[in-house]
């Protein structure tokens, strides 16, 4: 039978990366993944400089770090993305989705421009896919029924998305595109993409089992 390492070399899961403006769907396209395949499906753990809180895990919750050694880091170009938030920095590395290919799993990253740019660069091969909305109306309308955006800040991710569309139709920058008109529709096309990695994982699983 053939069980060396490379069948598990060759067999790690290509990461799953969801990008598209704010407000078109993202979390709820992730969110209606995981409940249907969380045996397969797994999100990185972030990086941060800020203290942990109580019970929280380093390496389950965060993998909590220095402000220097994640400047470091970044600077090595060990990171996917990262960002500041009150003064301390949160980021996904590139040894995190590492983690989760490791456990035999598909790492989902809800990932903007700059993040897909970097992963781009690395050996990680992912599979990218644009969520695109059914118009700027449309767009607009979810923001503000989502209830989470002030004036200033709805205008600036509106302006922001239509920069953000022309990235996601440049062609070779994804994979798919999927409209997100109907939510249920998209989430089909999503699964019908997915389900040929997810049937390569379960393959892959039952020949390791067999090791
Ligand atoms: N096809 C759809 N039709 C109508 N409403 C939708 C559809 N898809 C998502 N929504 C709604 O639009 C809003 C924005 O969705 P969601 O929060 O998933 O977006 P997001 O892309 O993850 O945004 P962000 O990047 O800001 O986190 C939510 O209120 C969600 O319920």
């Amino acid at each position: 039978m053939f069980c060396d390492t490379q069948l598990k070399v060759n067999a790690l899961p290509r990461p799953f990366v969801l990008c598209g403006p704010s407000g078109v769907g993202k979390s709820t396209l992730i969110k209606k993944m995981m409940v249907e395949f969380g045996d397969i499906l797994e999100f990185s753990v972030s990086h941060t400089t800020r203290a942990p809180r109580t019970g929280e895990v380093d390496g389950i919750d965060y993998f909590f770090t220095t402000k220097s050694e994640m400047e470091r880091s970044i600077s090595n170009g060990e990171f996917i993305e990262h960002a500041v938030f009150s003064g301390n920095i949160y980021g996904t590395s590139k040894m995190a989705v590492e983690k989760v290919q490791e456990l035999g799993k598909i790492c989902v990253l809800d990932i903007e421009r700059q993040g897909v740019m970097q992963i781009k660069k690395t050996d990680l091969n992912p599979h990218l896919i644009f969520i695109k909305p059914p118009s700027m109306e449309e767009l607009k309308n979810r923001l503000i029924s989502r209830g989470t955006e002030t004036e200033e800040l709805l205008k600036k991710r509106l302006s922001v998305a239509e920069e953000e569309i022309d990235f996601g139709e440049i062609p070779g920058n994804f994979h798919k595109i999927i409209v997100n008109d109907d939510i249920h529709k998209a989430y089909s096309e999503l699964k019908e993409y997915l389900l040929t990695q997810i049937q390569d994982v379960r393959k892959n699983r039952a020949q390791m089992n067999g090791c």
